[in-house]
């Protein structure tokens, strides 16, 4: 029996309109189909891109397309990759174009939304407000509160650890030990010392919490490439293809999230004067007043805080957020104001926190809401603020340790500074244990001194130019009303596009012989010839709105630990197997290690 006319008539309209939508359309007709194609089937399919990322090699593929076919390519049927600065970087990042779920699916913290994660400009932009001034360069070199922090942490942590390897003559891990480092400063800066992590001298809980935190890794490309398939997986097959256990190590991070946050809070309580906002019990505050919940009721006096106590960012933030909360009159309810708590991204269920959940059956839900905000936004920053770090120092240090002859002029530099740490301190640096009981043994550089130290510059830059911590691509979205990238007019709205700063640090135009760590070349010579094109493709950091809003303490805090080591000792290395970095958005060592040797130099 043959079938009706009309049905096969059917299938050829629903042939071809497959055909049209999804292979003529895309590949010839669209305005990206003027695109070189980073792999010939791009233009109809995104499973080469996403393969290329499932197996841990975007960042070393997009590079090579790159070098092949120019500074933009595209990378699927609606992707692009731009690796310029004129019409890429300008166009994208300075120009604002908005972030893509790719955020939000992975970077929530509590299941609550953060600044990071945030995908719209203007809830980003309203909590960036809250809080960048404590991270400004400014503010950073007069704060009390991180002289005094860093100091301490300095003298009665790092130098001590050091000068035990020193004269015991037992190999370091680098790795676990700047990060460490770097969790401690930050979270300290964040939280207060008192509240923050104290991981350099408790190595156990160090390794802990490294283990959960780096075991995670392996399992972000499924939440953020293939959200919907993820979940789709999880609901109706039941099938989880990021484990539970990954849920666990979640929790255990979020849950010390809380505690140093719960710490900071009761420090600020007991500072308070005694004059609460609002106490609990008390009438609801009228239309207009001065505004707050019970939990967050009393104004915190921080000068009565020790300095290096005083929570500086999480103070910041709090104060901020319980002045934007919103009083509906006729109730006398407080709430949330939509845009001081961005929008939240789909969240997935293997993220979803189990520490928000419990939470959620405290009593006052908009002290529970406004507290986890809170944490949720503090974790996003001491988890970047550590991580990056700690991996930049540890390229940092495998450098110098295979470069004897810059390390010496760096610890030349480093001693001519005023109250250069080694030789202050020689006690420490040769193992004394109370090297903490005087307080005027707490003596560092000033930092403002150390900032303008051309070698030591010069080192960093070039580490964080070839190591960036984070090379892979930061992913946007092309506005509704499309936009010209490169040479190429027309491009529509919606379209997913990435820079990285693997590629963009490897121009050979701009620095020349790209694979090698060259420190001089941001000494001044060099940099009179190439150094405005170099700075403007150093993009350690990103640009834009959605720069890194902490790489002033960044710098900060690396410079202060470069300096703690190479001004009294001297390191080279015994083991670097694994030491390539991950080809992925962040990137530490393959290894998870750099093990070298610490000698004291006299
Ligand atoms: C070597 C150290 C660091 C590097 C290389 C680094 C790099 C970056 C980069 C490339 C971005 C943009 C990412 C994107 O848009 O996909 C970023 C954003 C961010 N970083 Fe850092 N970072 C470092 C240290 C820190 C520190 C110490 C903090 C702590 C406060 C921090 C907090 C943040 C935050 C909150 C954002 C999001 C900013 C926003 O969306 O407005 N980072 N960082």
């Amino acid at each position: 029996m043959s079938l009706p006319l009309s049905i096969y008539a059917l299938a050829a309209v629903f042939f071809s309109f497959v055909l049209y939508k999804y292979i003529l359309y895309p590949a010839f007709l669209s305005p990206l189909a003027a695109i070189p194609n980073a792999n010939p089937t791009s233009a109809i399919s995104p499973l080469w891109i996403l393969w290329t990322r499932f197996k841990q090699r975007e960042n070393v593929t997009v590079h090579s397309a790159h070098k092949r076919l120019g500074p933009i390519v595209r990378l699927g049927p609606n992707e692009i990759g731009v690796n310029c600065v004129k019409g890429g970087l300008l166009t994208v990042y300075a120009g604002g174009f908005e972030k893509s779920d790719w955020y939000p699916n992975l970077f929530c913290n509590y299941g609550m939304p953060n600044m990071f994660s945030t995908v719209q400009s203007r809830p980003h932009s309203v909590r960036k407000r809250m809080i960048s001034n404590t991270y400004s360069k400014s503010y950073l070199h007069s704060s009390p509160t991180m002289s005094a922090l860093t100091a301490q942490i300095i003298h009665r942590r790092l130098l001590p650890l050091l000068a035990t390897h020193a004269s015991s003559s037992t190999p370091v891990n680098a790795f676990p030990l700047f990060s460490a480092a770097t969790l401690d400063i930050v979270t300290s800066y964040i939280f207060g010392l008192r509240a923050g992590t104290d991981y350099l001298t408790d190595s156990a809980s160090l390794e802990a919490f490294l283990d959960r935190y780096e075991s995670r890794r392996a399992y972000t490309f499924w939440p953020q490439e293939l959200p919907r398939l993820t979940s789709w997986l999880e609901t109706w097959l039941g099938l989880r293809v990021v484990p539970r256990w990954v849920d666990e190590a979640n929790r255990q991070i979020e849950a010390l999230g809380l505690h140093m946050l719960d710490r900071a809070e009761e420090l600020l309580r007991n500072s308070a004067l005694g004059q609460p906002i609002v106490s609990a019990g008390s009438p609801a505050p009228s239309a207009g007043s001065q505004k707050s919940v019970p939990s967050f009721s009393t104004e915190p006096r921080l000068s009565a805080i020790p300095p290096a106590d005083v929570p500086v960012v999480y103070a910041q933030l709090r104060a901020a957020m319980v002045r934007a909360l919103v009083l509906d009159p006729s109730s006398g309810a407080l709430s949330m104001p939509p845009d001081a708590s961005p929008a939240r991204g789909p969240l997935l269920a293997p993220y979803r926190s189990t520490v928000a959940q419990d939470d959620s059956t405290r009593g006052d839900t908009v002290a529970a809401q406004l507290r986890l905000e809170l944490a949720s936004e503090m974790l996003d920053h001491w988890a970047a603020g550590f991580d990056t770090s700690g991996i930049t120092l540890t390229y940092l240090a495998w450098e110098l340790s295979k470069n004897p002859e810059v390390q010496d002029a760096l610890r030349k530099e480093l001693r001519g500074l005023p109250a250069a740490i080694y030789p202050r301190n020689k006690r420490a640096a040769n193992g004394e244990k109370d090297v903490s009981a005087a307080q005027d043994e707490l003596v560092i550089p000033d930092s403002k001194l150390l900032d303008q130290l051309p070698l030591l510059n010069a080192v960093l830059q070039e580490t964080l130019r070839l190591h960036a911590a984070i090379p892979g691509g930061q992913p946007r979205v092309t506005p509704t009303g499309g936009c010209k990238l490169g040479a190429y007019e027309g491009i529509p709205g919606g379209v997913r596009v990435n820079a990285q700063a693997y590629s963009l640090h490897r121009n050979e135009q701009v620095f020349p012989n790209a694979e090698e760590w060259r420190p001089q070349r941001w000494l001044s010579n060099e940099t009179t010839k190439g150094g405005g094109d170099m700075n403007r493709w150093f993009w350690a950091f990103g640009s834009g709105g959605r720069m890194c809003v902490g790489s002033n303490l960044a710098i900060f805090q690396m410079k202060y630990i470069i300096a703690a080591i190479y001004t009294g000792f001297r390191t080279s290395i015994i083991d670097d197997e694994g030491i390539e970095q991950v080809d992925a958005y962040t990137a530490p060592p393959k290894g998870g290690k750099l093990v070298l040797t610490v000698e004291s130099v006299a």
